[in-house]
């Protein structure tokens, strides 16, 4: 790893361990069933990494506006959790939410983003006119249990993101690639920034991702499963809720 002489900014980039899709599923399903973590708590410790790792690239002193697209699934709800984070942390955020999905967590995650001042925005725009009012993406569309092709009903919105020319934040796979082969076309999102949550999935390794930022969040992940998935993770540093794996 890399340690800047400020000190300030701590870049990893050690051999590390990406999971399959198989993978992160099971392990996921391992936090809920046999540690006994709600959905809820490890929802809000995902988004709240998000919101950190892009308040530290894209401070909003800066990228004033944001908006965060939110799909259907668990990524979508850590899209809502960062939304509100994002709130409190000075941005003017936004949310389009096309794709409700009728659960109270969501629900409730949602009304709590309307309390904190983000506004929804119920059509999208134009991706050539994003720019005019926002100057951040953030991408909570799909996460790993995404297989493509998209569905045409969400197609417009991950074109619209594709398209935008803005930053793009993507919360633990880029939204249309395949878990673990990575983009699947030419028309693809090439997002500025990828923030892994718990542990890096087979498409972010630095091959496919080249340029692109990568941080790793989900700070709550147990010893054993450390173990038992083989994990080589970066340290986090100090009390942090994120580590940049590239710089
Ligand atoms: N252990 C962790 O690291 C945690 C990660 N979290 C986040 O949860 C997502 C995974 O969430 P999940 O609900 O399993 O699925 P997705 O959000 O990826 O998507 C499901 C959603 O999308 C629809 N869908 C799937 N394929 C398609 C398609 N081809 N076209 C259209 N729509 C599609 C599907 O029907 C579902 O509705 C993980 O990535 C993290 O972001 C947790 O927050 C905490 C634990
Ligand atoms: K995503």
């Amino acid at each position: 790893g890399e340690v800047m002489a400020t000190g300030i900014k701590q870049c990893s980039s050690g051999r590390i361990r990406y999971l399959t899709q198989s993978e992160a599923a099971n392990l996921d399903q391992e936090l809920f069933n046999e540690y006994k973590f709600s959905v809820d708590q490890l929802m809000e410790l995902a988004g709240l990494s998000v919101a950190t790792a892009v308040a530290r690239t894209y401070p909003p002193s800066t990228y004033q506006s944001a908006l965060i697209i939110c799909g259907p699934g668990n990524n979508g709800g850590d899209g809502l959790v960062a939304a509100r984070h994002m709130a409190l942390f000075g941005y003017t955020v936004a949310v389009h939410y096309p794709k409700r999905t009728p659960k109270p967590l969501y629900e409730n995650l949602f009304e709590q983003c309307k309390r904190f001042g983000v506004n929804i925005v119920e059509k999208l725009p134009p991706a050539q006119d994003l720019a005019n009012n926002y100057k951040i993406l953030v991408d909570a569309l799909f996460g790993f249990s995404f297989k493509p092709p998209v569905r045409d009903e969400l197609k417009p919105v991950l074109n619209t993101l594709i398209d935008s020319g803005l930053p793009v934040c993507s919360v633990d796979i880029p939204s249309g690639w395949h878990v673990e082969k990575g983009p699947d076309s030419s028309h693809a999102l090439k997002p500025a920034m990828l923030i892994s949550l718990s542990a890096p999935k087979l498409c972010a390794r630095p091959e496919i991702l080249n340029d692109t930022k990568h941080f790793l969040g989900g700070r709550f992940l147990p010893p054993e499963i450390i173990t038992k998935y083989n994990l080589t993770l970066p340290n986090y540093p100090a009390q942090d809720q994120v580590v940049q794996l590239s710089c």
